[in-house]
């Protein structure tokens, strides 16, 4: 569930009062969700929707994120649209927490993924990194490669008791992707720009067979577009005894390619981009299923998922070993 923080009617009808969305109708908490407090708003304009961020949202990023969400929207793209008060802010205090209203995008989230979500969604991925090129700020993706040793060692005490050998395999995985990392900084070596950086299937909506709105924009920064690939590859494109499905793999590289081509040089990268995503949620995962306590609202998601496409990526040494 993710609804940590309460809001009273009071504190409700005080915080609308700053926005020009007509009278509440209805209001409740949205269990899904594992990060910050969603609350579905119905008005007499129509449905919201209410976030608390919570803690591990920086609230000084958020108006970068709000800002690449409206200049998204504003280039067609179907992501919720933060709404201003009547003061022009759309950034405000509710129950103690930074709050925001955003739009409610129809549709609903792939519980099972199939083969023909994944050419939409290389389409949807490709039309955000177009319509990214134009919001200009700048967010260094705080979970790339600087922060993954960090990550790995906060994780030392306790790696081995969730996997025996965890520890040892990781650390040699390193080895196999700092080192051929593309090069970052002032003058990256591959197309650069804004990416979401965490587009799961539970972040992707579609209405009958077409995308119809890409949600959760909260690990979204500034980096390798190709990297944006390699994350959704390791999030759709396996099955659940952890094999690729080169089905899926190819149609979402060609949906992405019919909007925005792929140059060889990013083409080359992907393996190591995808063992660096997959590496990526592993430690996070990781990370949470050891300090997440029993008693938790949330249910930590396996991190052993992600080891086995982590195998599959240290095993296919070139592009071509992924069929595209
Ligand atoms: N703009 C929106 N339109 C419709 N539904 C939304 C919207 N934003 C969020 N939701 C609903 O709220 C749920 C949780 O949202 P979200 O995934 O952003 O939560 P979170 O806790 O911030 O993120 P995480 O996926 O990282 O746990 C979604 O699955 C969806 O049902
Ligand atoms: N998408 C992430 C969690 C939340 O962002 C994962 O599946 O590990």
């Amino acid at each position: 569930m993710a609804v940590y923080t309460d809001v009273s009617d009071e504190a409700l009808e005080a915080f609308l009062s700053d926005y020009a969305i007509g009278n509440l109708v209805a209001f409740r908490g949205i269990a899904e969700g594992v990060e910050n407090s969603n609350f579905q708003l119905r008005t007499t304009q129509g449905d919201f929707i209410l976030t608390l961020y919570e803690k591990r949202v920086n609230a000084q990023e958020l108006p970068w994120f709000l800002g690449l969400m409206q200049h998204l929207a504003g280039q067609g793209v179907s992501c919720p649209q933060p709404v201003a008060s009547t003061a022009g802010q759309t950034l405000g205090t509710l129950a103690g927490r930074p709050a925001a209203i955003t739009t409610f995008l129809p549709g609903v989230w792939p519980r099972k993924i199939r083969q023909e979500h994944c050419r939409p969604l290389g389409q949807a991925l490709a039309q955000l990194h177009e319509a990214g090129r134009s919001y200009t700020p700048v967010r260094p993706n705080a979970l790339g490669p600087d922060a993954w040793q960090p990550l790995l060692d906060s994780c030392r005490a306790g790696a081995d008791a969730v996997h025996p050998g965890l520890l040892a395999e990781l650390d040699a995985a390193f080895t196999h992707i700092l080192p051929h990392w593309p090069g970052q900084g002032a003058n990256p070596t591959l197309p650069h720009g804004q990416i979401h950086a965490d587009l799961f299937p539970d972040n992707v909506f579609f209405l009958r067979k077409t995308v119809s709105g890409l949600i959760d924009f909260y690990f979204a920064c500034t980096d390798f577009l190709a990297y944006d690939i390699a994350i959704c590859l390791n999030a759709w494109c396996f099955e659940g005894d952890g094999s690729f499905n080169v089905t899926f793999g190819r149609q979402l590289v060609q949906g992405y390619e019919s909007v925005r081509p792929l140059s060889a040089a990013e083409r080359q990268a992907l393996p190591v981009l995808a063992r660096g995503a997959a590496m990526r949620f592993l430690l996070t995962r990781l990370y949470d299923w050891i300090n997440t306590p029993a008693d938790a609202l949330v249910t930590p998601k396996d991190p052993l998922d992600y080891l086995k496409r982590l195998r599959f990526h240290l095993a296919t040494e070139t592009v071509d070993g992924y069929g595209f």
